[in-house]
Order: structure tokens, then C-alpha cells, then sequence
């Protein structure tokens, strides 16, 4: 079948155009491709992207200009065994007529489609850096991380021997009865907790035992210390506060501080300035996948202040075996987790739409309420403009306010699905690019986001004069702190965000928009 399909493809190829191909299944058809033509995996002619269709692609190799052959179902009525094998309806060893039935149909079950390839899958990848893996010590593509996808644990292969001695520690470590460890130095900071009271280290990493701490040792339960003898292989172990250290520096971005030395083990990071904290939580997530390491932090896009504390990290044992100690590295590798960004004071321009708001039939309620809310920002508004639900009135107010030196457009109500709801259009009429319209957040969903410029644009829907939280609230910081936002970022608020009316709104101190 990948034959016939090969051979269909090539025909509609001009004589003399050097092409590539796509195979759009890793089963068959590779093998046809690479059989009948010069493309293969191997001399990166051939890719295969896996979109479980039964279907090829050959193209010009520099244009990307091609023919698309595929299954065509349509045509499969008169084949029932071909239709048969394509649905796994029967057993290959049942199949005994299938062979016969795909020589005769040859290339009458199949469809063509001329395509355009998409730029990023036209050409040769480029010449990567390679680097060696300090983990296996084999050679690697260097973009793939500080260590290779093998040791990353990306590979087939069972190794439990990391997590056997993340169970069973160093070799060299040793616990001795405090009456015997006089003169030793600590190998960790020891806790003590007086419940409801306090919790701190009553001893240091470090601090040498002497006969007079023998007494609080064992008022504090302590029968045993660790030490260490002279057979630790260091270079096998990352002692925790090395390893939280480490962890630290790489996960502190602007904003974000953290000091020495650990203490129990851990290190916290504070903000170093007031504005909006921000997590990278996929790879956060992927650090917390490894087992002997944690890190635990506030929800992104929570505002703080300077000083607050935002996360902290450590390693779980008291010797974190190297291997796992380097994979945790690696994920860090590509740059910090958090950062506390500044939030600007904008210059606000307010637009008010609605006919009847317009006309005086009903009060405006829409500018006080805006504008506490940026004003509780810092931010000053400088003009205000109450227009009628008419494009040409819009995009002229949207004018004006630009040249009153707006930075942030705030526009109000229109959004919604009347004929007379007409403030997206009037937007657009004013230059509004990047639109992003409706929102998986209630009270919120006709939410508008797009820019003119250099300014930003945010449509509020009239939901915001009713309900003390919305979109609005949720949007608005990541604004001032001038951060894209992208439809998978509004996607990501859907899980959250449903606001629970409470009769007294506590937000942010609420799990909306979390
Ligand atoms: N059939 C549908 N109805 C509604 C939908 C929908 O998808 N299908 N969406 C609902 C949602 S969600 C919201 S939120 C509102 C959005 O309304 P708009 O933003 O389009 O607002 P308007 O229709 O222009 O006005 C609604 C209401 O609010 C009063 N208003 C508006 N601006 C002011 C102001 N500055 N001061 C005082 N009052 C104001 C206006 O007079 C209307 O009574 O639509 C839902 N409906
Ligand atoms: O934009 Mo509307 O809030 O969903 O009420």
C-alpha cells in the first residue's frame, strides 16, 4: 500500500524538483519511502510526525510545495478487506485476501491534496552543539540540558540504582551515641520544636559537640548524631544545604533573594522589591517530579510585598546522591523559577460606551469604580470619555485618549452579543492589534485584551458593575507588570477561575483566578 502511495506522490513531483517527504505514521509507510526514494530517516530526508494518519507527503525540499496522499475512506466501499485491515476488524492471520485486494485496488483507494509545508519542517536542522553527559559520559545534543535525555530519565531502560542509594545513603555515614561523638563537628542543623511556640535549629551544621551539650542533646530525644567518617566518596554526594544552595542560586530570577546559609536544610527566598511574583510552574512541576528534591512557592501573579516570603527549597535526604542531585540541576538549567516583576504606574484612559450612558438615561457607574481600581495600583487616570455605541465615536475617543498621553485603555461594556455591542469593532477601526476576545473567567467572559501601539487595551464587560471581582482584577496586574498574554495563559485561568460570590469578597486572600 505505502508503495502505491509512494508511487502516486512521485508522480505529481515535476521531474528535477529535489524533495523531502513527511510520513504522517510511524508504521508502513516510513519503509515504502525509504525503500523507493532517496529520503530516510537517517539522512534527515524523511520525518516522521506521528498524527496516527495513514498518509505521506513528498515535497519540494526548498519550496515546500507538495502532494498529500492519503487512505481515501470514500473509496474503500468496494475493498472490504483493505477496509477491514485499515479498523483492525479481524486478526492478520484471518486476513488472507487482503494482499490480493491491495494489488488490484492499487492507487483507485487513495486521495491526493496538494499542501504547503509550514517553514519550520522545510530544510535540514540546523548543526547542533554537542556536549558530553556527566552522568554516563556518552555525547549529547548540549541544547537537550545540562545532562542527556537518557539520565534525564527519558530513557527505556530500568535503573534503580540512583534511587537504591538515594534509600540506603552514603557508605561513610555513620551514627554514633552522643556520648561518643565529643569533639565531632554536626553533619546537619538540628531541629527543635516547642509545639504552638517556636521551631528552630537549637544546633548548626557544623558546631562542634562538646560535653556540655550532651545534657540538651538528650533533653531534645537525641540518642544519636551523624558524622561522618573518612570513606565518603564526596564526589558521589551533595550534602542538602550544598545541594539547596545550588538549587537556590539557580532558581532566583529578578527580584527574587535568598540567603545563606541554609538553615535546616533549607533555603527561602524573599522578594527584593514589591510587584508581582511570578513562577515558572511547568518546569516547577517537573523539579517536584524527581524524588529527593522539593520546592514550594505562592501561586504565580500573586502581588507582594517587598520582603515577603515566596518559596523555599531542599533536598529531602541529608545526602542527596549525585546523579539525582544533576538531573534536578538540569531542569533549572534553562532559567529561573521565579521572579518578582515591578508593576508600572500606567496612565489610564477610560472609555465608556453605551447609548444610553451616553444620553444621560441612565448614570455612569463605570468610571468611579475603574478608576479605584487603578488608583489602588498607583496608577493615574488621565482622561475619561463617555461615548455612544458607535464604531466612528469609539475609535475617535480611543484617539483622544492616546493623545492625552494614555498608556492603558480601559474600555467598559459593548462587548456582549447585541447589535448595539459594537466596542470590539470600534477597537479595531482604531488600530487594535493582537485582539484576544472572551475569557474563561466568571464574572468575566466577554473579556477583550488586544494593543494600539505601545499601549495596552483591556475591554471590561459590564459584569464588573455588579460583581466586586472580576476579570478585570485578575488581568490587570499582569498588565502593569507588562506581561504578555497569550490565549493558553487566559486558557490556564479557566481551572479557578469560577469567583464564588462570597457575600464579604476577601480577594486576592481567595482561590479565584488561582
Ligand atoms: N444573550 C446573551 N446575553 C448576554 C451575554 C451573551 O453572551 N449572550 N453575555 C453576558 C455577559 S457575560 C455580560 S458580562 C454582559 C456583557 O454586557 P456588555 O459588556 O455588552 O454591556 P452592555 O450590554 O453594553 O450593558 C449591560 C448593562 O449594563 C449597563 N451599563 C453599561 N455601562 C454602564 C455604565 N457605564 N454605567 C451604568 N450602567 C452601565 C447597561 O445599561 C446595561 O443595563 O452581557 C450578558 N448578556
Ligand atoms: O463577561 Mo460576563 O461576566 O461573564 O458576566
Amino acid at each position: 500500500m505505502g508503495g502505491f502511495m509512494v508511487d502516486l506522490a512521485g508522480k505529481h513531483i515535476p521531474e528535477g524538483v529535489l524533495f523531502d517527504a513527511i510520513s504522517e505514521t510511524p508504521k508502513d509507510i516510513p519503509d515504502a519511502i525509504q525503500l523507493l526514494t532517496p529520503c530516510t530517516m537517517g539522512n534527515g530526508r524523511l520525518k516522521v510526525i506521528n498524527l496516527g494518519r495513514y498518509a505521506l507527503s513528498l515535497f519540494d525540499m526548498h519550496e515546500g510545495n507538495g502532494i498529500r496522499v492519503f487512505l481515501d475512506l470514500q473509496k474503500l466501499h468496494a475493498w472490504p478487506e483493505i477496509k477491514t485491515w485499515l479498523f483492525q476488524l479481524k486478526a492478520k492471520i484471518d486476513q488472507d485476501k487482503l494482499l490480493e485486494e491491495i494489488q488490484r485496488a492499487g492507487p483507485d483507494i487513495l486521495g491526493i491534496q496538494p499542501i504547503q509545508v509550514c517553514a519550520e519542517h522545510i530544510g535540514k536542522p540546523e548543526r547542533r552543539r554537542i556536549a558530553t553527559c556527566i552522568l554516563c559520559g556518552e555525547a549529547y545534543p548540549a541544547q537537550d540540558g545540562g545532562i542527556c535525555r537518557g539520565c534525564q530519565g527519558e530513557g527505556p531502560y530500568l535503573n534503580t540504582g540512583d534511587q537504591e542509594k538515594l534509600h540506603a545513603g552514603p557508605p561513610g555515614l555513620k551514627a554514633l551515641a552522643v556520648e561518643d561523638a565529643m569533639g565531632k563537628e554536626l553533619l546537619h542543623d538540628l531541629t527543635q520544636i516547642i509545639p504552638g511556640k517556636s521551631k528552630k535549629p537549637a544546633f548548626l551544621h557544623g558546631q562542634q559537640i562538646n560535653i556540655g551539650d550532651l545534657c540538651r542533646l538528650q533533653q531534645m530525644g537525641r540518642r544519636h548524631v551523624y558524622v561522618l567518617d573518612d570513606n565518603l566518596p564526596e564526589s558521589d554526594w551533595v550534602h542538602e544545604n550544598d545541594a539547596a544552595l545550588a538549587f537556590a542560586r539557580a532558581m532566583a530570577g529578578e527580584g527574587v533573594s535568598f540567603s545563606g546559609p541554609p538553615r535546616e536544610g533549607k533555603v527561602s527566598f524573599t522578594a527584593a522589591r514589591s510587584g508581582l511574583f511570578v513562577a515558572e510552574t511547568e518546569r516547577m512541576e517537573r523539579f517536584n517530579l524527581l524524588s529527593g528534591v522539593m520546592c514550594a512557592s505562592l501561586k504565580s501573579y500573586t502581588m507582594v510585598d517587598e520582603q515577603c516570603t515566596l518559596a523555599g527549597t531542599r533536598a529531602i535526604p541529608l545526602f542527596l546522591p549525585r546523579g539525582d542531585f544533576h538531573r534536578a540541576l538540569s531542569i533549572l538549567q534553562k532559567g529561573p523559577l521565579f521572579r518578582v516583576l515591578p508593576m508600572r504606574k500606567a496612565r489610564v484612559g477610560v472609555l465608556v460606551t453605551g447609548n444610553e450612558i451616553f444620553e444621560g438615561l441612565v448614570e455612569d457607574k463605570f468610571i468611579p469604580i475603574i478608576m479605584s481600581k487603578v488608583e489602588s495600583f498607583g496608577c493615574t487616570v488621565v482622561r475619561s470619555l463617555i461615548v455612544p455605541d458607535a464604531c466612528d465615536d469609539i475609535s475617535r475617543g480611543i484617539e483622544s485618549l492616546l493623545q492625552a498621553g494614555a498608556d492603558l485603555l480601559v474600555t467598559t461594556a459593548g462587548l456582549s452579543v447585541d447589535p448595539d455591542d459594537v466596542t470590539r469593532r470600534g477597537l479595531a477601526d482604531a488600530g487594535a492589534t493582537d485582539m484576544l476576545y472572551g475569557a474563561p473567567i466568571l464574572p468575566g467572559a466577554m473579556t477583550l485584551l488586544a494593543r494600539i501601539g505601545k499601549a495596552q487595551v483591556i475591554g471590561v464587560p459590564a459584569c464588573a458593575l455588579y460583581f466586586k471581582t472580576t476579570s478585570f482584577d485578575l488581568l490587570l496586574p499582569r498588565l502593569l507588570a507588562g506581561i504578555t498574554i497569550e490565549r493558553s495563559d487566559l486558557a490556564k485561568l479557566g481551572h479557578g477561575g469560577l469567583c464564588m460570590e462570597c457575600k464579604t469578597c476577601t480577594y486576592p486572600k481567595c482561590p479565584f483566578g488561582r
